[in-house]
């Protein structure tokens, strides 16, 4: 049977290219800094988003909070999107590990409203927690992959900085966001102080995230991830897929768009099925189930029988991601099949 695996983009298989660096990496103790690969991926990032510095970590989750315990202190306030994977699927590690208080707030698919932040930043009084940090996604994942447009971004940071609090950028898939935006990475990264990206997404490295910052925090950071357990030794070998990631795998997720656009549009002419392809910028989709006579986790079940996997993200709607190496002629036929699932 034919599997389609439209579950996340995270489950992306390494390429033979990834697979041939890994064999013949050059390697040491990174924890010694001594790892020629890890040290050459750090550089290459640090370069791409155009920050002083940059961490390969183990996962976007330990990257995101190495950069929350990194910028903050116990009993610090963090404002967050309360649909951000931050807030949401990282296990409570805002408190548990940093120690931190969450001040989840509204947005406009992920653009967040100035004069919501502005309400939700602390002032100074002997009651309140101070304001430590503020997160931003961009894609933001439970907003459909939405593109957060770059003024956007650029009106919060001056909030930020007027404020002088720094602002932590879980960028999972900025790389999807700057191809939608059709912008380099650096003009996004330029409204964060701190970025988290992953190669393990659409970028398709077998594991792996990179946080970006200046030298000062990335320098912290490093102790942080060393606290955390996320010292890796001879790690060059799984960061000689990360640079494949980043050489050649960015340039592609425009078809990863392209497949998600066509997924979508399918979608939404099948009956008791809708997708707002408005909503649909990059390679997430979002398919709402209108007929309530269809139950959407024995619609997921029917699927995966028919070798179409995907997950549901709430009440009555399904996450598709695309990611390589799906490609349109799969599209195809997973339309074919939700059809004849769906009846
Ligand atoms: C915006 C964002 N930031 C961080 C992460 C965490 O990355 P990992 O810890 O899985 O490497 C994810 C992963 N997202 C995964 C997915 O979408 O399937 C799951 C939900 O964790 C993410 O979407």
């Amino acid at each position: 049977m034919n599997i389609i695996d439209f579950r996340s983009d995270t489950v992306t298989m390494p390429t033979e290219k990834m697979r041939e660096v890994m064999a013949g990496a050059l390697v040491g103790d990174d924890v010694y800094r001594e790892d020629p690969t890890v040290s050459a991926l750090e550089e290459i990032a640090a370069k791409r988003l155009g920050k002083e510095a940059a961490l390969f970590v183990p996962s976007g989750t330990m990257g995101n909070q190495i950069a929350v315990k990194t910028h903050t202190i116990a009993g610090h306030e963090v404002i967050v999107e309360n649909k951000s994977h931050i807030y949401n699927y990282e296990v409570g590690a805002l408190a548990s590990i940093c120690g931190v208080q969450a001040h989840p707030i509204s947005s406009d698919l992920g653009a967040i409203n100035p004069d919501t932040l502005r309400e939700a930043i602390r002032e100074e009084d002997i009651h309140y927690a101070e304001t430590g940090l503020i997160c931003l996604e961009n894609t933001h994942n439970q907003h459909g992959g939405m593109a957060v447009p770059i003024e956007n971004m650029k009106t919060v940071y001056e909030i930020a900085q007027e404020n002088q609090i720094p602002i932590h950028l879980d960028g999972a898939r900025i790389f999807n966001a700057a191809t939608y935006l059709k912008t380099d990475v650096k003009n996004i990264a330029e409204y964060a102080d701190s970025i988290m990206f992953c190669l393990s997404k659409g970028l398709g490295a077998p594991i792996g995230s990179i946080l970006v910052g200046d030298r000062e925090f990335i320098e912290k950071a490093r102790k942080v991830r060393k606290m955390f357990g996320g010292g890796m030794r001879q790690a060059g070998i799984i960061a000689a897929a990360g640079i494949v990631s980043l050489e050649e795998m960015i340039h592609r997720l425009e078809e990863d768009h392209i497949t998600a656009k066509a997924l979508g549009e399918g979608l939404s002419e099948i009956n008791g099925l809708k997708v707002d392809l408005k909503t649909l910028q990059t390679n997430i989709v979002m398919c709402d189930v209108i007929n309530p006579k269809i139950d959407t986790n024995q619609l997921v079940e029917d699927l995966r029988k028919e070798g179409i996997l995907c997950a549901t993200a709430g009440v009555n709607r399904i996450r598709f991601v695309t990611h390589y190496p799906i490609a349109v002629g799969d599209i195809d036929y997973t339309l074919g099949t939700i059809l004849k699932v769906v009846g």
